[in-house]
């Protein structure tokens, strides 16, 4: 080998490392388990569901669909998963509602005027939403420099309507932004849920904790759940993968509530391994919003059903006949596999 060619080879087997390094984790399958019967069927909050997913809180379903959250909707409802509704929705929270019985979520964020956030909570209770998402890790809009680049307009939600202008005015590039900026409360802290419990009766989720510091706080707080998430990496940059950090979560939680994570979760396996690591169920955004552009309610089945058949697979490859069968065993991260190697 010339010098060219080991250079070569050694830029190579970095390539490969750094590669490698990427990955998160291995499975450590089990064998010799009856796996004739795979079921995939849970419980969250109390509500049996036919797999550990749930579809994600995305905004403004019909800029990828004409019939918009009411088609994943009546997805959700055909599939018999959990459908969290977003505070930005274009469908109403009542039009959600009445389309399907599909179970339902409802994410808020918390307005400057807590009058508007108070009315549409007390709306997606009386529409029979199951539970309250409160998402944590927009105090502030994240740079979204395609937004502005594109100069995204925030189109009038049907939600606010008589209750807050959504057509506000920018001239430097996203209006979204500025809606945003008018509209968020960034003042909202800890002590902020109790204000949140007194004015439901529902259980609230709290979505956005990346750490066990925060996540110890959302128990003391009154949370029925904490949702792992960096907003799909479209908040702040250099937050860390959600997968490597759920088990951190998980330890701080103790089990007093239930854990659930989102981000990057594209196939079956990506679920099993957030399962051993301790998460009691994903949620799914960009997935099942490209689902719906393709082909509406049906596009948003398929996607579900293609993740059911893969996670199906994926435990009876396992030897993890039900979903409770699936352990922290079943996985080793690089951190572990680091660790064993020194
Ligand atoms: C287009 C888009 C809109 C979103 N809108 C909301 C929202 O309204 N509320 C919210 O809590 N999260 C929102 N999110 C974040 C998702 O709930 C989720 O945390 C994130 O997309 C990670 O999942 P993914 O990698 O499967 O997309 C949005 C994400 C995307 C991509
Ligand atoms: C109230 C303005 C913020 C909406 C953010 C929607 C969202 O979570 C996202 O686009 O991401």
């Amino acid at each position: 080998m010339n010098a060219g060619q080991m250079k070569s080879a050694a830029t190579i087997s970095c390539c490969l490392l750094i590669l490698y390094a990427c990955i998160f984790g291995r499975f450590r399958p089990r064998v010799l388990i009856d796996v004739s019967k795979i079921s995939l069927s849970t419980t969250i909050l109390g509500y049996n569901v036919s797999a550990p997913i749930m579809i994600a809180p995305t905004s403004m379903h019909k800029l990828a669909h004409p019939e918009g959250e009411v088609a994943t909707a009546r997805a959700a409802a055909a599939c018999n998963v959990i459908m969290i509704v977003s505070y930005s929705s274009m469908c109403t929270v009542e039009e959600v509602a009445s389309s399907c019985d599909a179970i339902r979520f409802f994410q808020i964020y918390v307005y400057k005027r807590r009058d508007i956030t108070a009315q549409l909570v007390r709306r997606a209770e009386r529409s029979g939403y199951k539970a309250i998402v409160l998402t944590v890790d927009v105090p502030r809009l994240g740079k979204r420099e395609a937004d502005i680049k594109n100069k995204m307009i925030q189109p009038q939600l049907k939600n606010f309507e008589g209750l807050l202008p959504t057509q506000v005015v920018s001239d430097e590039g996203s209006n979204f932004k500025a809606y945003a900026d008018l509209t968020l409360d960034a003042s909202l802290s800890w002590k902020d849920i109790g204000w949140l419990r007194s004015i439901t009766k529902l259980p609230i989720l709290i979505k956005g904790v990346l750490t066990h510091e925060d996540a110890i706080k959302a128990v003391e707080a009154g949370a029925a759940g904490i949702v792992v998430s960096n907003h799909g990496a479209r908040q702040l940059d250099y937050t860390p993968a959600t997968i490597s950090v759920l088990e951190e979560v998980v330890h701080a939680v103790k089990g007093k509530v239930p854990v659930f994570v989102d981000g990057g979760v594209r196939r079956g396996t990506d679920i099993f391994k957030a399962l051993a690591l301790g998460a009691q169920a994903v949620l799914i955004g960009r997935p099942v919003v490209y689902g719906l552009a393709a082909k509406g309610e049906t596009g948003v089945r398929r996607v579900t059903e293609m993740l059911k058949d893969e996670l199906e697979l994926t435990m009876a490859l396992s030897g993890c006949p039900t979903i409770k069968d699936i352990t922290r065993g079943h996985v080793i991260t690089d951190r572990e596999r680091l660790q064993s190697s020194l």
